[in-house]
């Protein structure tokens, strides 16, 4: 059976209405039982499938089947018996209950869940396998095939898809073993998982392989390939049918071997060119990482010219997009127009196969066209003012003085050795999060909701300083999101109503778009940090997002390179702090959590990328005067292989995420001899759990070892916003006599 002439290679699964949101939620606060969460995720995907068919994903496996609870990869490790070793005596082997699947996804007392990490280099996090070398595989929970009978009896036929082999080990984790030499071991269940759904009736299984389009630094690319090759190897010949997905990058010289082990083959042709492969192609031309509409003319074009028997597909899943345009109401409609959403995103896949089996069309095509030409030459998408700025910068832009004569210029910041800070917002109450509602809704005035948060700054403020900690924050209570916030302030961004987009488990996220040119109308953050400075003697630090992460978090415009849009918000966020420095600010913190994030997946492309990102920080910052101490913030990620780029940040101190991978990164920055002040985190603020004293204790010694006294800072990992105030308090008191232990144990006193 051939696959039908237009799919896709996944579809949100968190529903329309964050309906899985809601019914993770109630059963995790148990206020629907196991029955009743199956029923309702059951009736999710019945929904979703049924929508794909009526939206035109017509034909038996047309119609993706990804529909993990928690997480795609979590997915496929549970149902291929990859159950950490730690677990082994708690989760039994077979099926995964639910209490089973959450304790993996978010532990529970002592036991820590699995590993959280971005996927690719997406803002969607996934759960990452821990394997060692006695993990074995087997077909232990047949939910894939369950979901694809239910789903079948409800009417459509659906493809099932998985996460292969190669991917699932190069994203895993290994106690004592390197996870991708575990292959031959592990391909035999995906062979049972095939059987299964031969069996079951199913026409196609999909493999997702995006670890193909990758350069690793702890896989070859010749593991990556042997280990796609053992998977398709094993699949083979069960009766189900085998597409090898290869979605998020370029797959030209990487699938061409591996293609005719496969039934059909889906490309990415959004970043990636046509491989030179016969058969049958998936051709990813609509983007499933972006909510612009398709150039509908330009894609027929690359359509036309394969040589191969050609299926029209997204060059992704379309699980990073929110699911409908239509729904969006509050954007303008020539904003409107410009978008497509995942539902548009299959009208495209649709329009595009049935123009390419030379039906007309032309209607549907003359619409993209004027679209695209009307966004072209909108009122805001080109600013000359902004434009002339960007084009104006020089390398000076960039450049501070020596970091030396900044330490001078920063001498009267008076602080301890080690000093204590936090990485900058507080817990979001309920109260601040009623107040932001209600001003939004316009039931809470101007000056009635500046007063609440001014109470909570207040609070937040006198809390530090019963603490001791050294270095202040006003805590953020004015944000609902680091990013949103600031685009709600810029001009360029549009904010959704609907347009909320997985980011883990139940969580989600709403990107803006970054639709114009990127211009400060006004001062953003400076009536806050002022108001808060106004209330101590101690250094409060000023708190912005950085230009990547404002890029990353958000649907970037894909009409010119994201090197220039970064340096337009660059601007924007550079007048900030001079309007900060103004107002008497002396530490400023750009926040660059998404700095790691954004790096390719492909090495021939990273040093460009590092180079425009750590210009376009160092533009934001580079206005600052020497005495005013720059301070940043990574998390979220492995930072080892970037340290040159932080190094390239020029900051006077960075606080790095560090407590979760027990000061990895000490190593990282001492072998490197990064020379300016350093904050590795020693709490771990993802968890409820308060650090023991003696845990604290090692930490920072792990970190007076590797880094000079007079440049190691000490604070948490990240920023406090998901944490209780219990917690909270408890934990920074630790930690700032931990800092205080520390001081005493090396000496050191200023
Ligand atoms: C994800 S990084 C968060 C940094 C931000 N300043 C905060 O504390 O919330
Ligand atoms: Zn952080």
């Amino acid at each position: 059976m051939t696959l039908p002439a237009a799919t896709i290679l996944g579809y949100p699964r968190i529903g329309r209405d964050r309906d899985l949101k809601r019914a993770l939620e109630q059963h995790w606060r148990g206020a629907i039982d196991d029955a009743a969460f199956h029923e309702r995720a059951h009736e999710i995907r019945v929904a979703d499938a049924r929508r794909l068919v009526d939206l035109g994903l017509v034909g038996d496996a047309a119609v993706p089947g990804e529909w993990a609870h928690y997480d795609h990869v979590l997915d496929a490790a549970i149902t291929l018996g990859a159950v950490p070793p730690r677990l082994r005596d708690v989760v039994p082997a077979g099926p995964v209950s639910l209490a089973h699947e959450w304790l993996l996804a978010r532990g529970e007392g002592d036991v820590p869940p699995l590993e959280m990490t971005k996927w690719l280099d997406s803002n969607y996090h996934y759960l990452v396998p821990e394997l060692d070398a006695a993990s074995t595989f087997a077909l232990q929970d047949r939910r894939i095939v369950e979901r694809f009978a239910a789903v079948r009896d409800a009417g459509v036929v659906t493809r099932p898809s998985i996460v292969g082999p190669a991917t699932l080990l190069t994203l895993a984790t290994g106690g004592g073993v390197r996870p991708i030499e575990l292959v031959d071991r592990l391909v035999p269940a995906y062979r049972a998982l095939a059987e299964a759904l031969a069996e079951a009736g199913a026409p196609w299984l999909q493999i997702d392989e995006p670890a193909l389009v990758g350069d690793w630094g702890h896989v070859s690319r010749a593991e990556v390939e042997a280990a796609v090759r053992a998977g398709l190897e094993a699949v083979r010949g069960t009766g189900v049918r085998i597409l090898l997905a290869v979605p998020n990058g370029d797959a030209s010289g990487r699938v061409e071997a591996l293609a005719p082990l496969a039934d059909a083959v889906a490309v990415d042709l959004v970043r990636g060119s046509v491989p030179a492969i016969g058969g049958t192609v998936v051709a990813g031309v609509v983007g499933g990482r972006n909510v612009w509409r398709t150039d509908l003319d330009a894609a027929l074009e690359t359509l036309r010219g394969i040589d191969a028997h050609v299926v029209v597909g997204t060059s992704t899943s379309l699980l990073h997009v929110p699911h409908d345009v239509d729904r969006e109401t509050t954007l303008s409609d020539e904003l409107r127009s410009w978008l497509a959403f995942a539902d548009q995103k299959v009208a495209e896949v649709v329009t595009l196969a049935s123009a390419l089996s030379g039906a007309d069309e032309s209607a549907a095509l003359g619409r993209a066209r004027d679209a695209l030409a009307a966004r072209r030459v909108a009122p805001g998408v080109a600013d000359g003012v902004v434009r002339d700025r960007v084009a104006a910068a020089s390398a000076g832009d960039a450049e501070r003085v020596a970091y030396d004569e900044r330490v001078a210029a920063q001498a009267d910041i008076v602080l301890p050795a080690l000093p204590t800070t936090t990485i900058g917002s507080f817990p979001q109450t309920g109260d601040i999060r009623r107040a932001r509602a209600a001003h939004a809704r316009g039931e809470l005035d101007d000056a009635g909701y500046r007063a609440a948060m001014e109470a909570e700054i207040r609070d937040v403020v006198a809390l530090q300083e019963r603490l001791g900690l050294d270095v202040l924050v006003h805590g953020e209570p004015e944000r609902n999101d680091m990013v949103q916030y600031f685009a709600e302030s810029l001009d360029g961004f549009a904010a959704t109503a609907h347009g909320w987009v997985q980011s883990y488990g139940s969580r989600c996220t709403r990107p803006s778009i970054l639709w114009g040119d990127v211009a400060r109308p006004a001062p953003i953050t400076v009536p806050w940090t002022a108001y808060a400075q106004s209330l101590t003697a101690k250094p409060v630090k000023g708190m912005l997002t950085g230009p990547v992460t404002i890029l990353a978090w958000s649907f970037v415009r894909d009409d010119q390179p994201l090197a220039d849009t970064a340096a337009q918000v660059a601007f924007a966020l550079r007048d900030e702090v001079t309007d900060l420095e103004a107002a008497g600010t002396r530490i400023v913190q750009v926040d660059e959590p998404a700095l790691r994030e954004l790096l390719p997946l492909e090495e021939h492309r990273r040093a460009d990328y590092l180079d425009w990102s750590v210009r376009a920080f160092r533009i934001a910052t580079g206005g600052a005067a020497p005495g005013t101490q720059v301070h940043t913030h990574l998390c979220y990620s492995e930072f080892g292989s970037i340290i040159d780029a932080i190094d390239g940040l020029d900051a006077d101190v960075t606080s790095i995420e560090a407590a979760r991978s027990r000061m990895e990164i000490v190593d990282d920055i001492a072998g490197h001899g990064y020379p300016r002040g350093i904050g590795p985190g020693v709490w771990d603020i993802h968890s409820p759990r308060v650090p023991g004293a003696d845990e604290l204790d090692e930490l920072l010694a792990t970190a007076t070892a590797g880094i000079p006294a007079g440049r190691l800072w000490v604070n948490p990992d990240c920023g406090l916003k998901t944490r209780g105030y219990a917690e909270t308090e408890a934990s920074l008191e630790r930690l700032v006599a931990a800092a205080e232990r520390a001081r005493e144990r090396i000496g050191a006193t200023v």
